[in-house]
């Protein structure tokens, strides 16, 4: 079926939530190191890849706001290009979901999807810790979507240990207010030294975001939104922000507090997967022989 139809694929790129986001160090090149659960949705953008023997990297569509030069798919088809000298081309385009800049990983996963169709399309063969190493350069957090399994993830994001966790469900709330990644970690009030834990030790007490109390203090919707998801279960700021979620234990109950979500801000209901659903298609690839 698929070799047949390779240009309808709808390639999934899902988004993550940190489940804690512990900063525990600066490094001498300024990034930072962090202990955190990248805890993976079955919310996706997807895309569609089709090989071409131009050498051309070609975007159907440009994503709002971001040159498509400097889109992560088109840098990440380029860099696969580099690292293989592969001479195809390929056209892509991106059916996006994904609130963007909300710590959702949207534009990481997009690349990761990206390096992963077309290592199949273009049949350069790398295998996924290789792609996962492409990726990094990218962004920290391409890695944990090139290699499609929710993890406790250390280093800058790019050191993975799978970690399997209860399949909840999520409501993910986005204000309508724009948190820099770089201007978070570049702060000085940024709380920079929690002490290391291990994964058993998450599992056991969870773990907080050290972004989060900046974070609200710069942009109070951040604060509105949390104080209105407390009302329901423990609210929790992704990544840099500025999107915030909460679990749930059915879908109904997450959906019903999506019906009575503020009108100023976005929201959308996901379960949490151990497996990304680019991996449960590959896998299905494979099973099919296609
Ligand atoms: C902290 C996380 C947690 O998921 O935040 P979100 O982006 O998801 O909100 C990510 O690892 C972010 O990864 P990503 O968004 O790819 O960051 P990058 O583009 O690599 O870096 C943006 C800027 O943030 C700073 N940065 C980023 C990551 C890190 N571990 N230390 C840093 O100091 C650097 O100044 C860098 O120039
Ligand atoms: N394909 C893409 N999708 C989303 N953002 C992209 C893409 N390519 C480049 N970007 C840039 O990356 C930034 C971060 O995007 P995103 O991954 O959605 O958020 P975050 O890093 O907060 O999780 C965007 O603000 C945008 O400028």
């Amino acid at each position: 079926m698929l070799s047949e139809n390779k240009a309808l694929v709808r390639w999934p790129a899902p988004a993550k939530l940190n489940l804690c986001l512990h900063i525990t160090g600066r490094r001498p090149d300024g990034y930072h190191n962090l202990q955190t659960l990248f805890q993976l949705l079955n919310y996706c953008d997807y895309l569609t890849v089709s090989s071409s023997e131009s050498g051309q990297i070609t975007l159907q569509a440009p994503t709002p706001g971001v040159a498509d030069d400097d889109n992560l798919v088109v840098r990440a088809a380029r860099a696969l290009q580099a690292a293989t000298g592969c001479a195809l081309g390929a056209t892509l385009s991106i059916d996006k979901r994904i609130p963007m800049g909300g710590g959702l990983g949207g534009g990481s996963s997009n690349a990761a999807t990206a390096l992963v169709a077309l290592n199949y399309l273009w049949q350069t063969g790398l295998s996924l810790p290789h792609l996962a190493e492409i990726g990094l350069q990218l962004g920290a957090d391409v890695p944990v979507f090139v290699m499609g399994q929710t993890a406790w993830a250390e280093g800058v994001g790019e050191q993975l240990t799978p970690v399997p966790m209860p399949q909840n469900w999520y409501l993910v709330v986005t204000p309508n207010c724009h948190v820099s990644t770089a201007e978070i970690f570049s702060h000085k009030g940024l709380t920079r030294d929690t002490p290391n834990i291990t994964v058993a030790a998450f599992l056991e007490q969870g773990g907080q975001n050290d972004c989060q109390a900046l974070v609200v203090k710069l942009h109070p919707q951040v604060r509105q939104v949390i104080d209105w998801l407390n009302q329901f279960g423990a609210a929790q700021m992704t990544g840099t922000g500025a999107s915030v979620y909460c679990a749930f234990a059915t879908a109904e109950a997450a959906q019903s507090v999506l019906c009575i979500l503020p009108k100023q801000w976005q929201g959308f209901v996901a379960q949490a997967v151990n497996i990304s659903p680019l991996h449960s298609l590959l896998q299905q690839i494979d099973d099919t022989g296609a």
